[in-house]
């Protein structure tokens, strides 16, 4: 089938064809109901159950298609936005618009440079050889730096290279690199230290800015119910009447907790979702309150716009 012929009518979406981000966002579509065949080799794939086509696309290159407008909608790096952002024209205001933080993907573009050397903060970078992936926002870090404005001549050499960057300070290709830190083992085994942060990334829901239609909306508020679902669970528990109040500030749920009337009059069932990574701490509290009973739920989908 020629599938370049089907997409007419159909909102674009642009995801990962390969990556860190790819796996997570294949999930997060399986989450949002969005059913599709990818055949082997091909970069489109039209999704079964609504009008969407799905463009498998190199995480670096999504803010283009979607700032040009060639794309509706996308989910790359915050890091990858900024350094496309960085690209424009001073005073350009970007095609690529954010619409959620989805959580996974965390990483920090970092400038990093050898443990053993004598560097220890970004200035003392200025005027020498920079490696990086991220040559505009690297540019736009060490202009900053060196107090030059966007477009002049910085004295900072800043090169580009696709990959494996941290190998540049051992070649001696660089004095210093910039390139993204997740665990931070990477930079260890290179014998590299983080000086400086240029961005902190989380893989982000982007939209093209004069896209906005239902399918776009509707889209995205599965999206966010599905990672809302990731993020919390729902805690149950019974408690005094009394304590209501003191619980219920533990417990304030992302609108208002639910609260049930019990048999027993002196007691109430509280439901209420909390952040999954702050559960054990608010376990404890209900139970210094006077809690019982309590359990607590995983969230398998939500939708709360
Ligand atoms: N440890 C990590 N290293 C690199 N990127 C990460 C990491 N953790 C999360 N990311 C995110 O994943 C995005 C895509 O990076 P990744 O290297 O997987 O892409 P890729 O398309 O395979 O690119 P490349 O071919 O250059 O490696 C990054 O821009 C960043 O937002
Ligand atoms: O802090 P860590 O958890 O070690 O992860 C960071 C490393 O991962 C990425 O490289 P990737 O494996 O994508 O290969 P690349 O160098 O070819 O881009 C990134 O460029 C770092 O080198």
């Amino acid at each position: 089938m020629d599938l370049v012929n089907h997409l007419e009518g159909r909102l674009l979406f642009a995801v990962p064809k390969k990556g860190r981000l790819q796996q997570a966002t294949l999930d997060l579509l399986s989450g949002a109901d969005v059913q599709f065949r990818r055949e082997t080799r091909l970069d489109i794939a039209l999704v079964k159950n609504l009008p969407i086509a799905l463009i498998f696309l190199p995480a670096a290159d999504i803010p283009t298609f979607v700032g040009e407008g060639r794309v509706d909608i996308g989910i790359t790096g915050r890091d990858q936005v900024a350094e496309h952002d960085a690209t424009l024209p001073a005073g350009e205001v970007s095609g690529v618009e954010e619409i959620l933080d989805l959580g996974f993907g965390g990483c920090k573009l970092q400038v990093q440079v050898p443990q053993k050397g004598d560097i220890n903060e970004a200035s003392q970078l200025v005027g020498r050889n920079v490696v990086t992936s991220f040559t505009a926002l690297s540019e736009a870090f060490f202009s900053k730096l060196e107090g030059v404005s966007s477009g002049d001549k910085l004295s900072t050499k800043i090169k580009y290279v696709g990959g494996s960057v941290e190998a540049a300070c051992a070649l001696g290709v660089a004095d210093g690199i910039v390139d993204l830190v997740e665990s931070g083992e990477t930079m260890k085994a290179a014998g590299l230290k983080a000086i400086d942060t240029v961005v902190e990334s989380t893989a982000v829901l982007v939209k093209s800015r004069n896209s906005n239609t239902d399918l776009l909306n509707l889209i995205t508020s599965r999206i966010r119910g599905v990672i809302t679902a990731q993020r919390f669970v729902l805690c149950q528990y019974n408690i005094p009447r009394s304590e209501l109040a003191t619980a219920s500030k533990i417990t304030p749920g992302k609108r208002a907790p639910t609260i049930t009337a019990l048999e027993e009059p002196e007691w109430v069932a509280v439901s209420s979702m909390v952040e999954k990574k702050r559960i054990a701490t608010v376990m404890d509290e209900l139970i210094k309150v006077g809690a019982t009973d309590i359990l607590v739920l995983n969230i398998a989908n939500s939708r709360t716009d």
